[in-house]
């Protein structure tokens, strides 16, 4: 014996009710076949409709039941080919309708529909489409009997969710297998009846559990349902995309992950098949050869810990605080005992080993009547202060890990933890039980999105990790930044698993963002022209509503009101990379409060370009005072500007022309008279200074400028005018370092604690001599480097290898 149960969208159509008799067919040539069947798709939302209107005194219900009726009717003129079939299903049909209209013009006088009621109109549903399948399997010759569940099912009287009796059950089953020998029965799900013969419904989604009883009274050799997805998924297909069907589920995985909101089975369903051990499959009606999901006993070995994610929404948390439940026996059993007379589920428990506080998780829904009870239930504790009053939290949901493996298995609540907390998920509430089979988060309802995909991302995609970059100022830099992640995403993709996507772009007239997806990293500079204004704080907010996994903030700009959205982002655990150089040289309580948000809500706060563009100079350094050194000295080229400048200028040409060449090859700031001042020389071994650990100001870094003090009154047109009157002044220097046999570098100096930066005259044979182009060179001197110093040295401006170094901060945030 087989049990075989279809769904409401499996039988929603009379072209789907034919793949319906196909399946079953093919069923049937195994054995014998129970096949139970929900309403039609639809049809039980517009029964409820219906009565609910008629009871408002709504005449609106004629309407909903004449559609109905004409659904129906349609589908019999459609599965029954001959009019004598039709002949004799239609007058049935019609009968039907009219016991409908007549319980409903009941309610409609009445004014009331009590759950007795409402479950004798939704039982409807299921009757009319297992006469109806029944009937379509006459047609075609196949001997199909019906059996009423109502005279199968004996249930409470709990109307709208009764429960089983389930001796009785299996006695009325196995009376009517007697009495009716057939190959194939025809049930409706959903619907049973009391001891008083009065018609029960068995809480919506039911008609599995209907299923799943007639199983195991009948002690069948499998359960089949039949649905309109391939299996149980790994999550929920309409928060997570690369969910996948789970091939095999213990009964108790498949219980946790059903209870905690996968759809696809309905949780109390798992229960009867369990105890007999019967093997359940979940096949997908419209792709039948998938694989779909065998629930079993000992499914075989996987290589995954956890089995499937899964979340329930519209949750709220009650908290119940006070020092008059510490070490008083039975206290809790009072607030369950107060909430289960209200009818009020519970749907997670928790509470610390003080005593102090319970918190339970319950539907939104029933938050009134839970402060009611509760709040009557400890009256005297809470007038004596002992108590607070119930304080509940809305807008809250669970997301649950679950798997069997989880047991025994230490890391798994780590990596959940620090997945969330990398991402600014805040979790509320844990709860775990001594099964581990489920672990449990409460966190809020807006971030389920969110957690859901990054926890799938950590325990089920070893192949890829989505990152969300939002990249402010697509200028030299940040032109080439877009340059270089568009020719190496697919790389990235296949070698480090990293799938970035570019979310929006931004300059400071338009901005540029992607619903989804990510944007056409070919096409950005025409759409971005099209694109809209954003303010920097529209922005950020943009950022933070989109609330989307793994998110960077890039700041290609040189902007200071840039770097003012660091910290609230940084709060948000947005990662922050950014080769702006206004933050790290900020006050020194801002740039050390930037670090520490970035500590505190776990994510990363990076800016290896602000010195020497892509040399590994703050990592290095980085390197070398985490392991405990101690960098007494610095001795460094940090403009690439002013090394190129001092490198090309010889009298031949004038200087203002060497100034302009090296902004046009993307050397200088935006702003060239921070180079040519020393401002951005002094603001790089700031830097250097502050993460060697000294706690430096600005104006602490000693600057003497050899610029004239005219060049830098007016704006930048004005500077070049400027350098090129004093012209002498820069060929006097020169002839003054080059009748010596030297060469001028700009150097920027540290020693314990002193920092200065100023034009020098180099000997031959000095470190800092035989420096090229635009390179950059730093020297640190430190307790393990004494004699000769550590040196890095290259490339120190440029587009491109800013860029780079971008990048490769953007890999380093990405891999956290
Ligand atoms: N060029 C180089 O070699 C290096 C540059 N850097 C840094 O890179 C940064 C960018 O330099 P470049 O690309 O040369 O500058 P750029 O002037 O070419 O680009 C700056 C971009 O920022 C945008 N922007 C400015 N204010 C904005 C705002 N409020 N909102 C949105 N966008 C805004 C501009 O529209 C422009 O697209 C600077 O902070 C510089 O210090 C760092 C290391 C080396
Ligand atoms: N303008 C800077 C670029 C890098 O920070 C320089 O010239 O070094």
């Amino acid at each position: 014996m087989q049990v075989l149960k279809f769904g409401g969208t499996s039988v929603a159509s009379a072209e789907n009710i034919e793949k319906v008799i196909a399946i079953v067919g093919q069923a049937l040539a195994q054995g014998p076949v129970v096949l139970v069947v929900s309403a039609l798709g639809g049809t039980t939302d517009a029964l409820i409709g219906a009565g609910r209107a008629a009871a408002a005194g709504d005449e609106a219900f004629r309407i909903t039941l004449r559609q109905l009726e004409a659904r129906h009717l349609t589908a019999a003129e459609a599965l029954l080919p001959t009019p004598a079939a039709q002949a004799e299903l239609q007058p049935w049909l019609t009968a039907q309708f009219t016991e409908l209209a007549l319980l409903a013009d009941g309610i409609f006088a009445l004014g009331e529909l009590s759950p007795r009621t409402l479950d004798r109109l939704m039982s409807y549903g299921e009757l009319l489409s297992s006469r109806l399948v029944v009937a379509a399997f006459q047609a075609r010759g196949l001997a199909a009997a019906w059996a009423d569940s109502r005279q199968l099912l004996r249930t409470n009287s709990r109307f709208g969710m009764a429960q089983v009796e389930e001796v009785v059950t299996e006695q009325q089953v196995r009376a009517f297998q007697l009495a009716t020998p057939s190959n194939l029965w025809v049930a409706p799900g959903f619907i049973a009846a009391d001891a008083e013969g009065h018609t029960t419904t068995l809480g919506r989604g039911g008609s599995d559990y209907t299923a799943a009883i007639l199983a195991a009274a009948l002690g069948a050799e499998k359960l089949e349902i039949w649905t309109d997805v391939s299996g149980m998924l790994t999550a929920d297909p309409r928060l997570v995309r690369a969910a996948r069907p789970i091939a095999h589920i213990s009964y108790e995985e498949a219980m946790e992950l059903s209870h905690f909101g996968a759809k696809v089975l309905y949780a109390p369903t798992v229960q009867p098949v369990r105890q007999r051990g019967i093997p359940m499959w979940i096949k997908n009606t419209f792709a039948p050869q998938d694989f779909g999901t065998l629930v079993e006993v000992a499914p075989p070995p996987t290589p995954n810990v956890v089995r499937g994610l899964s979340s329930i929404g519209n949750l709220a948390l009650l908290n119940l605080e006070g020092s008059g439940m510490v070490g008083v026996p039975g206290f809790s059993a009072r607030l369950f005992a107060a909430l289960a007379r209200a009818r009020i589920n519970v749907v997670l428990i928790t509470q610390s080993s003080s005593e102090h506080s319970i918190c339970v998780g319950v539907n939104e829904a029933d938050v009134p009547a839970a402060q009611g009870v509760v709040n009557e239930e400890f009256a005297g504790e809470i007038s004596a202060g002992r108590l607070e009053p119930l304080r509940p939290e809305t807008g809250l949901a669970i997301v649950a890990l679950v798997g069997e493996n989880m047991k025994n298995h230490p890391g798994i609540s780590g990596r959940l933890f620090s997945a969330l907390g990398h991402n600014g998920v805040n979790i509320r509430a844990i709860a775990q039980g001594a099964s581990e089979r489920n672990i449990s988060t409460v966190i809020r309802a807006s971030d389920v999105r969110k957690a859901i995909n990054v926890l799938h991302e950590e325990f089920f995609e070893a192949t890829s990790k989505q990152v969300n970059l939002f990249i402010l100022g697509p200028g030299n830099v940040g032109g080439k930044l877009l340059a270089q992640l568009a020719q190496q995403q697919a790389y990235l993709r296949e070698k480090l698993s990293l799938d970035l996507r570019v979310m929006a772009i931004a300059n400071s007239r338009h901005s540029l963002v992607s619903e989804e997806g990510g944007l056409d990293l070919r096409t950005w500079p025409e759409d971005l022209n099209e694109a809209p204004k954003l303010t920097l704080e529209e922005f950020t907010q943009l950022i933070i509503s989109k609330n989307l996994r793994n998110s960077i903030f890039v700041d290609v700009t040189a902007n200071p009101a840039a770097a003012d959205q660091y910290a609230p982002l940084l709060a948000k655990s947005v990662a922050i990379v950014a080769c702006n150089k206004v933050a790290a040289s900020a006050a020194y309580a801002s740039y050390r409060h930037l670090k520490q948000l970035a500590q505190d809500f776990n994510t990363k706060y990076l800016f290896e370009t602000n010195v020497g563009a892509a040399l590994p100079v703050i990592g290095t350094l980085g390197d070398l005072t985490r392991s405990g050194d101690v960098v007494r000295r610095m001795q460094a080229v940090l403009s690439g500007t002013l090394n190129f400048v001092f490198n090309n200028y010889d009298g031949s040409r004038p200087f203002a022309e060497v100034v302009r060449q090296a902004q046009a090859e993307g050397y200088t700031e935006p702003d060239p008279r921070l180079d040519l001042n020393g401002s951005d020389v002094a603001r790089k071994i700031l830097i250097l200074a502050r993460e060697a650990g000294q706690q430096l100001e600005m104006n602490d870094v000693a600057n003497e400028s050899f610029l004239p003090p005219s060049c830098l009154e007016g704006d930048v047109p004005a500077f070049y005018e400027q350098l090129a009157v004093h012209e002498p002044h820069f060929r006097a220097l020169y002839e003054a370092a080059a009748s010596e046999g030297k060469r001028l570098k700009f150097v920027a100096q540290y020693t314990d604690g002193q920092a200065a930066v100023g034009l020098q005259q180099i000997p031959p044979g000095h470190d800092l001599y035989d420096l090229r182009g635009k390179d950059n060179v730093v020297l640190f001197y430190t307790d393990r480097y004494t004699d000769q110093p550590l040196v890095v040295k290259g490339a120190g401006a440029g587009a491109e290898v800013t860029a780079s170094g971008v990048f490769a901060d953007i890999i380093r945030a990405a891999r956290l």
